[in-house]
C-alpha cells in the first residue's frame, strides 16, 4: 500500500511544537520570538505566501511585521531596511520573498542579512555551516529541512545504504537538500537539465526528490517500486475547478503514486512543511539571541 505523506499534519505538529517552545522562552526570559517577512512588488503567488506566513507567526504567538514596498523600490532602500531590522533586537527572523523585481542583485540583498537573523538559511555562512555539517549553529533553508522531516518520518529509520536522487540543483531546494541526505548518511545524486538518461536514474533512487519546476515530469515508470517520493514542485496550471489555476507538482501524481511506497502530494505535501519549518528557524533564533539551548524540529 502506498501511504500518501500529509505534510499538512506533520507541519501542524511542528507549529504546535514552535507554539509551545514560544510560550516557555516568554515565560523564562520575556524575549517575544519576532520574524520580518519583506516583500518588494505585487506578484499575486508570493502574496498568497507572505499573508500565510504571518498567519502562523501570529498562531505561534510571535511578533510578526510585514514591509510591502512598491516594485519600484531601489537596492539601496531595500539594502537600508534589512540594516535596520538586523539592528532591531524584536527581530530574529529576517525573509525578504524571492523572486526580487529584476532590478534589485538578489544575491546582494541576501548576503546583507546578517547571519544569526537568516531564516531562509541563503547567507553563504549558513550555506557554509550546512556544507560542513555544523547543524547545531546553521540555519538550513526550510523547504529542504521540511522535506528532510518528512522522509525521516515516512523511513522512520537511518539513510544508511539508501540511494538518493535529488532533480534540480538550486540553491534554495536541490543544493541544500543533497546537503541534508548526505549528512544523514544517504547515497546521493544529484540531477538537472544536462543529466543523461533521468528516467533511469531516478530509477536507482530509494528515494527520489523533485525539485525541478516542471508541472507532473516525473512519471510513475520513473518511480523504483516502493520509494520515498518528495514533490517540492508547485506549478499552477489553468483548468481547475471555478476557473481557478490548479497546483500540480513536478511528479505525474497518478502514476507515480502505484508505484512508490510513500510519496507527498501537491498541494499539502512540502509547501506547508515549508511554512513550519520557518517557525521553527525563527523560535531558534530567539532561543539563541536569549543565550538559551534551542529546541529540535
Ligand atoms: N514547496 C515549497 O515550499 C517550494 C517549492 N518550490 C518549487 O520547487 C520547484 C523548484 O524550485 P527551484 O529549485 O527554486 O527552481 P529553479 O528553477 O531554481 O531550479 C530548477 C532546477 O531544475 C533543473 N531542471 C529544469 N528542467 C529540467 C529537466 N528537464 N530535467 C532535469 N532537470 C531540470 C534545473 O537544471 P539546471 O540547473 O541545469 O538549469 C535546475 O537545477 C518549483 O516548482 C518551485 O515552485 C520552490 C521553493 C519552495
Ligand atoms: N525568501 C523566500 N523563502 C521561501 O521559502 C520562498 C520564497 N522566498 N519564495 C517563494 C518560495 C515558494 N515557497 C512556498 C511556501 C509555501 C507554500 C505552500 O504553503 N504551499 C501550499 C499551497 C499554497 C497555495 O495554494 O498556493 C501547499 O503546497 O499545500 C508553497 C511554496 C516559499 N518560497
Amino acid at each position: 500500500m502506498t501511504t500518501v505523506i500529509d505534510g499538512k499534519a506533520v507541519a501542524a505538529d511542528v507549529v504546535a511544537k514552535v507554539r509551545v517552545a514560544a510560550e516557555q522562552l516568554i515565560a523564562k526570559t520575556g524575549v517575544v520570538p519576532g520574524i520580518a517577512v519583506v516583500i518588494v512588488g505585487h506578484d499575486p503567488a508570493s502574496q498568497v505566501y507572505v499573508a500565510s506566513k504571518g498567519k502562523k507567526a501570529k498562531e505561534c504567538g510571535f511578533h510578526s511585521i510585514e514591509h510591502a514596498l512598491s516594485s519600484d523600490t531601489s537596492e539601496s532602500d531595500l539594502v537600508a531596511l534589512v540594516e535596520k531590522l538586523n539592528a532591531d533586537p524584536a527581530i530574529h527572523g529576517i525573509l525578504v520573498q524571492l523572486p526580487l523585481p529584476n532590478h534589485i542583485d538578489a544575491g546582494k540583498i541576501i548576503q546583507t542579512i546578517a547571519a544569526d537573523k537568516d531564516v531562509d538559511g541563503f547567507h553563504f555562512t549558513n550555506v557554509g555551516k550546512l556544507g560542513t555539517g555544523e547543524l547545531d549553529t546553521a540555519f538550513v533553508p526550510c523547504t529542504p529541512a521540511g522535506s528532510m522531516l518528512l522522509i525521516e518520518r515516512a523511513l522512520g529509520r537511518d539513510l544508511s545504504g539508501l540511494n538518493a536522487v535529488v532533480v534540480g540543483r538550486s540553491n534554495i531546494v536541490g543544493k541544500p537538500m543533497a546537503n541534508l541526505l548526505l549528512n544523514a548518511n544517504a547515497t546521493v545524486t544529484v540531477a538537472h537539465s544536462r543529466t543523461k538518461d533521468l528516467p533511469a536514474l531516478c530509477r536507482s533512487a530509494d528515494i527520489l526528490v523533485a525539485a525541478v519546476g516542471r508541472p507532473e515530469m516525473i512519471k510513475g515508470d520513473w518511480v523504483k517500486p516502493g520509494a520515498t517520493v518528495i514533490d517540492v514542485g508547485i506549478n499552477r496550471l489553468d483548468g481547475g475547478a471555478n476557473g481557478k489555476s490548479k497546483l500540480v507538482g513536478d511528479v505525474d501524481y497518478a502514476s507515480a503514486a502505484e508505484q512508490a511506497g510513500a510519496i507527498t502530494p501537491v498541494p499539502g505535501g512540502v509547501g506547508p512543511m515549508t511554512i513550519a519549518l520557518l517557525m521553527a528557524n525563527t523560535v531558534v533564533s530567539a532561543f539563541r539571541a536569549a543565550g538559551q539551548a534551542a529546541p529540535r524540529f
